[in-house]
């Protein structure tokens, strides 16, 4: 294990209001989608695994476990990383039309352009 994601859990339809809310406020959004239900909030107190851009080769892979009922989104290395080397995961972001496309700069020599 590398990091844990960390921030407020919050049902999906809050997590689309506040999306809503820290735009406007023009803040950087800080969200993982545990799943279809719920959100992990890193926005207002999140942990630096925040910071963790994607990467079409990541050299780190997420898993949502289990705690004591509580869902946790887990990040651990999925190779070996060098030391200095940038933590990268795939963010696995559904796909969206061209319209709502959000091109991906990570690099990889098997980029997919896209990270959606
Ligand atoms: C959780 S933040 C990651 C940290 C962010 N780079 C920062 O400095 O706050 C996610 C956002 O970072 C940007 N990002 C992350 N990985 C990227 C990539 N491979 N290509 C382009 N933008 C990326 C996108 O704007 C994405 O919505």
């Amino acid at each position: 294990m590398v990091i844990e994601y960390i921030g407020a859990i919050i049902r999906s339809e809050v997590a689309n209001r506040k999306e809503r809310l820290y735009e406007s406020q023009n803040r950087g959004v800080y969200m993982f989608r545990i799943d279809n239900d719920y959100v992990i909030d890193a926005t207002i107190a999140g942990g630096p695994a925040r910071y963790i851009n994607h990467s079409c080769a990541p050299n780190c892979m997420t898993e949502v476990v289990s705690v004591e009922k509580e869902n946790k989104i887990i990040i651990s290395s999925c190779r070996r990383i060098q030391r200095g080397e940038e933590l990268s995961y795939d963010y696995k972001f559904d796909l969206e039309d061209d319209q709502h496309k959000i091109p991906c700069h990570c690099g990889a020599f098997n980029c997919r352009k896209w990270m959606n």
